[in-house]
């Protein structure tokens, strides 16, 4: 019987960098959501282990064991399944791609071989890892690992869209000027859309200013986001994707289409936030 999983891009709506480990790892608060955008995993029983990579995305994206399905899976046991990862979001873009792609195989295999998820809910795979096996609201610090429940947020819609720079993630930290920054205010309770934007609007993503170094047409991304509509506009991980909130469906279909229209190279897509494991 085959097995199906969502993978979802993962959103930083914040990224505090707050310190950094003896072994380079930096230490973050970041509040990570979830969007109704993804790739979709599918497994079926198997002597062997294989992948097959599908979908208008697949261009470009490891076949052999780097990649991260396979990783996961090897990290889970030894069992034979025939994987089929269709690629849907962009890969090194800051939306946490190959790691949701690792979380959704991790359980979709843990199902089909009947086998428990790993102790480390996969850190070792990536830092990402973890938080998207829960594919819901939360609130991520230690350096991915540690995840804590937030307060409800309100219903809201997102737009994504990616300018197709890839950011290697390792050179965005190396070009931060400071690892001590501030660190997040409390996630506030109660608040609609536009009070919730208004409240992130007082954090950050400390990633911005060095990937908008590395990659300047960032600027360009965050620029018509905001003339779209967005009740903010900002990047997620680190880059270059960046995303906008809007109140309601119709008017982030809306800011998509226009995005679409005046920048028809870029990747543009939208969907509600939301829980999806
Ligand atoms: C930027 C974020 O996406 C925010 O959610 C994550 O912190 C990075 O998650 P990820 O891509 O799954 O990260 P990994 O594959 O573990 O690490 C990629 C590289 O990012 C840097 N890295 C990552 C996580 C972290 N807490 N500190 C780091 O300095 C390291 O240079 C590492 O070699
Ligand atoms: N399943 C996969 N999908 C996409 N890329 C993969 C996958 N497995 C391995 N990779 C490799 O990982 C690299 C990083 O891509 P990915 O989409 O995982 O990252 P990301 O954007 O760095 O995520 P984030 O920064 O949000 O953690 C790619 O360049 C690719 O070579």
């Amino acid at each position: 019987m085959e097995n199906r999983a969502f993978a979802p891009a993962k959103v930083n709506l914040t990224l505090h960098v707050t310190g950094q480990r003896a072994d380079g790892y930096h230490l973050l608060e970041s509040l990570v959501v979830f969007v109704g955008v993804g790739d979709r995993i599918t497994v079926a029983p198997s002597q062997a282990l294989g992948l097959t990579v599908t979908g208008p995305r697949a261009a470009g994206v490891p076949t052999g064991p780097e990649n991260l399905v396979l990783r996961a899976a090897a990290l889970l046991g030894s069992g034979g399944a025939e994987i089929t990862l269709e690629k849907h979001l962009p890969a090194a873009a800051g939306i946490g791609g190959g790691s949701s792609d690792a979380a959704a195989t991790l359980r979709a295999l843990s199902a089909l071989w009947g086998v428990d998820l790993p102790a480390d809910r996969g850190l070792s795979l990536g830092a990402d890892v973890p938080v998207c096996l829960r594919a819901a609201p939360c609130l991520m610090s230690g350096v991915g690992e540690v995840l804590s429940n937030v307060p409800a947020l309100p219903a809201m819609w997102m737009v994504l869209v990616n300018p197709g720079v890839e950011v290697p993630t390792p050179a965005v930290f190396r070009g931060l000027s400071r690892k001590d920054n501030p660190p997040m205010s409390a996630v506030p309770a109660g608040k609609d859309a536009q009070g919730f934007a208004d409240w992130l609007a007082t954090q950050r993503n400390d990633l911005e200013p060095p990937a908008r170094a590395i990659a300047p047409v960032i600027d360009d991304v965050l620029e018509a986001i905001s003339a779209s509509g967005g009740l903010i506009a900002r990047m997620s991980g680190s880059g270059a994707t960046c995303f906008g909130l809007f109140a309601d469906a119709g008017s982030a279909a809306a800011a998509a289409h226009q995005i679409k229209e005046k920048a028809p190279a870029w990747w543009v897509d939208h969907g509600a936030l939301g829980s999806f494991a």
